[in-house]
């Protein structure tokens, strides 16, 4: 494993490709580029380049020629989503990602980011979970088809940095929330999921909310904007095969998150459980050291991102992705 040495910093001319720029996270890193005065930005919708399709995607890169590709297109969802669909999950992500790496090695993009998910670790990894915890037990049934698809991203970047010895990097967020996000009550994240229960059962003056699981399990959450500037630090600042985590280093029990919602939207009601909905993993807290060694730490606590989004979900209800 090579260590973490001062890299080039990216040439805010050359033509940045950000996949999946609508996207949560995507649209964040996009609105930092802008922030940071790139020039030469590229974005597509899924409707403009399939990245399922090979030709689509070789033909892009050969027309757009990109020296920095941020891999953010995937197919993304909740628990129930991913234990839903699980060979969408599968067979969409290897597509897409498949598509984008090889036609990034193609036409010898030098930089490239690829994004991951704190889900690739086993199930009952050792808690705060190190990136060497990579491989070592079964994984998160719930999430398993998911998972693997991204391990095999990662091992598809490490492939290329040992064949060609591109400076790609692989980055795992943990668990993300913000402007944004899919507020789908069927197929989101819990965070995006509670924000419009509680919202909807308070303009509703309904007395109970219901929402899935126990609550026992414990989940740690990065605001998107954090998550953004930590992917343009690791950009700048990171170098390494191993794939790196990125988060807080801190979580709280879905009750306890539950009722920060709660709070933030002023809802008074009650809050129940239905557990004929799946837990998955009870916990999976990342271990954050590498990411700190490297210079970067989060600015936004969960309180204040909370109360962010449920005000910007307030001024957007009328235009959400479902
Ligand atoms: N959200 C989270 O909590 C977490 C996310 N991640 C990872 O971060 C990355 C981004 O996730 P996030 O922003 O949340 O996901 P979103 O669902 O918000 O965005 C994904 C984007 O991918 C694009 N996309 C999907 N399929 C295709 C396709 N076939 N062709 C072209 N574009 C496609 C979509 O484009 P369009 O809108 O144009 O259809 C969409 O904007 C993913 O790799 C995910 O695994 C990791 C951990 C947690
Ligand atoms: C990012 C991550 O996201 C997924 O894994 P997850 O962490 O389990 O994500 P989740 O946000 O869907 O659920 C977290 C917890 O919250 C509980 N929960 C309560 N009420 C609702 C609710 O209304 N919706 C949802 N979705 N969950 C709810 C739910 O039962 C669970 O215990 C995978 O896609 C995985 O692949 C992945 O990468």
């Amino acid at each position: 494993m090579s260590e973490i040495t001062p890299i080039p910093k990216l040439d805010k001319d050359a033509p940045v490709y950000v996949a999946g720029h609508n996207g949560l996270v995507g649209s964040a890193i996009w609105r930092q580029l802008v922030d940071k005065r790139f020039s030469n930005l590229i974005g597509r919708s899924s409707a403009e380049l399939d990245l399922t399709s090979r030709t689509l995607v070789f033909d892009f890169f050969q027309t757009y020629t990109p020296q920095v590709v941020v891999l953010a297109a995937a197919k993304v969802g909740g628990i129930l989503a991913n234990n839903t669909y699980p060979a969408n999950f599968l067979s969409e992500n290897l597509q897409i990602q498949t598509n984008v790496l090889d036609a990034a090695v193609e036409f010898k993009v030098p930089k490239l980011l690829f994004l991951g998910s704190s889900c690739i670790y086993p199930k009952y990894a050792e808690q705060p979970i190190s990136e060497d915890s990579l491989m070592t037990g079964p994984l998160e049934p719930t999430n398993e088809a998911y998972a693997l698809a991204k391990i095999a991203g990662i091992v598809h970047v490490q492939s290329v940095r040992r064949q060609y010895g591109y400076r790609w990097i692989s980055a795992m967020p943990t668990n993300l929330y913000g402007p944004g996000d899919n507020f789908s009550l069927q197929n989101s994240h819990v965070l995006p999921a509670l924000i419009r229960r509680y919202e909807n059962a308070k303009r509703n003056d309904e007395p109970v909310v219901t929402n899935w699981g126990s609550g026992s399990p414990m989940r740690e959450f990065l605001h998107v904007d954090d998550m953004a500037n930590a992917c343009l630090h690791l950009l700048e600042n990171f170098d390494r095969d191993e794939q790196i985590n990125v988060g807080t280093g801190v979580d709280h029990s879905i009750k306890e998150i539950a009722e920060m919602v709660a709070d933030a939207v002023g809802y008074q009601g009650s809050t129940e459980w239905d557990t004929t909905k799946p837990d998955g993993t009870p916990r999976k807290l990342l271990n954050v050291k590498t990411l700190h060694d490297s210079g970067w730490k989060h600015s936004i606590e969960l309180e204040r991102g909370i109360d962010m989004t449920v005000a910007w979900f307030r001024e957007n209800s009328g235009e959400l992705r479902t």
